[in-house]
Parts: structure tokens; sequence; C-alpha cells
């Protein structure tokens, strides 16, 4: 019998500005997976705003996954990124062990940092909390900064890092659980893309010309391609090049808007083509 893929997208849901829940659910389902999302925090805005409204949703998440527990709801996939509070890691962790089989693919974006520091919102223990994640993921998408976290070594910067430290650096986040580790936004003189690492295969670096400047969510839109590709049966290599390509062309779009970096990627405008 034909059966479409599921997924539980544990996330926050921001309203303005292209990031998270936002972007992730609408790309997944154009993936043709059905999304469904579990909230770990609403915001009007994202924190690369002034002021955001922010509502933590930890008080919610544990009698909303008890009744998807009575619904019988099961899922292919199941993948993380910002989580609100160091409780939520604990309620996280129980959620995937409670609700994965053999066949769930579990994929955890570490939110939690950039350039070497945490974003605003991380705490130092919440930081420590999410090394807990690692190990019952299948699949992890750190940037440099949250590698260094996980593993606890100083942050390398653009200038220092090389392809053998990067090997290094995603062997040992191997080691930790995940057979799949892609470290994201490694930008190389004039190209940015991921270091691709999986156990038993030969390590790659997929990725393009740098489009632009910095610009929010593209570590959203390129967790939630590759969460729909993987689930859907496509190998680590393929899916990253998709994420790549969509990225691409989409932040080329972009910049013919002169959008500012904080309203993220006009990802819209190529949907259809994923
Ligand atoms: N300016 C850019 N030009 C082209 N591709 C980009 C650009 N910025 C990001 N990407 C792609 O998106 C991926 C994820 O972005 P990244 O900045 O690492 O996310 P995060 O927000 O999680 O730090 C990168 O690894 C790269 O493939
Ligand atoms: C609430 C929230 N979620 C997610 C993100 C991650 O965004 P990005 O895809 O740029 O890493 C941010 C970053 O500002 C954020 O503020």
């Amino acid at each position: 019998m034909k059966r479409q893929k599921r997924v539980a997208l544990v996330n926050d849901i921001t309203g303005f500005g292209r990031c998270s829940m936002t972007v992730e659910l609408p790309i997944v389902s154009a993936l043709k997976v059905e999304a469904c999302p579990l909230p770990t925090a609403l915001l009007s805005v994202h924190t690369a705003f002034p002021f955001p409204y922010i509502q933590d949703q930890t008080h919610i998440m544990e009698p909303y996954i008890e009744n998807w527990r009575k619904h019988q709801v099961t899922f292919d996939g199941i993948s993380t990124g910002f989580l609100g509070s160091k409780e939520q890691v604990a309620i996280v962790k129980k959620f995937i062990q409670d609700f994965s089989t053999d066949e769930t693919v579990v994929i955890v974006d570490p939110v939690m940092g950039d350039w070497g520091k945490l974003y605003a919102s991380y705490t130092k223990e919440l930081s420590e909390e999410m090394k807990h994640l690692v190990p019952l993921a299948d699949v992890i998408t750190p940037n440099l900064t949250e590698a260094s976290y996980l593993l606890d070594i100083p942050y390398l910067s653009e200038e220092e890092i090389t392809m053998e430290r990067l090997e290094k650096i995603a062997q040992a986040l191997a080691d930790k659980g995940p057979k799949q580790v892609i470290i994201t936004g490694i930008s190389r003189e004039e190209k940015i893309g991921n270091f691709v690492y999986e156990k038993g295969e030969a390590s790659s670096f997929i990725g393009t010309k740098k489009i632009g400047g910095e610009r929010s969510g593209t570590g959203d839109v390129f967790t939630g391609i590759i969460t729909g590709s993987i689930v859907r049966g496509d190998s680590l290599t393929t899916s990253v090049r998709k994420a790549v390509d969509f990225i691409g062309k989409a932040l080329a779009y972009t910049e013919t808007l002169n959008l500012p970096p904080a309203q993220g990627i006009a990802f819209e405008e190529f949907l259809t083509e994923l």
C-alpha cells in the first residue's frame, strides 16, 4: 500500500522574519512529506530583530506530546531545531525515545549560536543540555560554532579551519552517536558550503559561490530540505546538494528584491521546484 512519510518538526513558531517552523513547514510539505509541528516557543519576530515578543511553550509540550501518543501518531522522521529552555531538552529527548522506531530518522539541528558566540537567547546551561540530544540523532547539522560548543573545543575562525580539522571535528561528533554529520556555513574564499561526513564513506565539501551577505533563515531552509529529502530516502550527498542549490537560487532572487537581511530568504518563489 502506498503511504506518505510523516515528520514531527520540533521548533519555534516565529510570525515574521522567515525562520524556523514558518520556513521548515512549507519546505517539508513541498517535498511531499507530511509535517506535524511541535512548537517550543512563539515569537512575533525572530531574535535578530529588536524587542521580539517571546512566549516560551515548555508548559504545553508534555500534554501536547501525550495527546499525540493517545492518538497513536507515529513518525518516519523527527527534526529538532530551536529550543526555548533547558527543561525542553529532557522533554524532547523523551519524545524522541518514546516515538522512535528502528525506521525513524532523527535529525538534530543544534541551534545555539554563530561566529563563535551563543545566540542571545541561549544560556551556557542550555548549550550544555543540548549535548544530550546528539547521541539520539542519526543526522546533525551544526555550524562550526555549534560543533565547537558540543565538543568543548575552541572555535576556529575561517582562516584557521582546514579540511583535516573539519574531518576530525565531524568524526568526534559522529563518535557520540550520529552516523551522518553536516557542518554548515563553512566559508572558503568566495565559496560557502558544508562539510559532509558519513561513517564509512569519504567526506566531501558541497558548496556554491557565496551570494550576498549574512541573511537570517538559511539554516532553517537547509534543515527543512535535509529533513524532507532524507526522510524520503535520498542519500546524504543528494540531500545536501539539493539544499545548497535551492538556497543559492533563492538567495540570488532575494538579492534582486533588496530585502533586509533579517527578513530572510524569499524561498516561496522556488517552492514548486523542490
Ligand atoms: N551567502 C550564502 N550564499 C550561498 N549559500 C549560502 C549562503 N549562506 C548560507 N548558505 C548555505 O546555507 C547553508 C546553511 O547556512 P548557515 O549560515 O550555515 O546556517 P545557520 O543559520 O544554521 O548558521 C550553508 O551551509 C550554505 O550551504
Ligand atoms: C527564534 C529563532 N529561531 C531560529 C533561529 C535560527 O535562524 P537561522 O536559520 O538563521 O539559523 C533564530 C535566529 O535568529 C531565531 O531567533
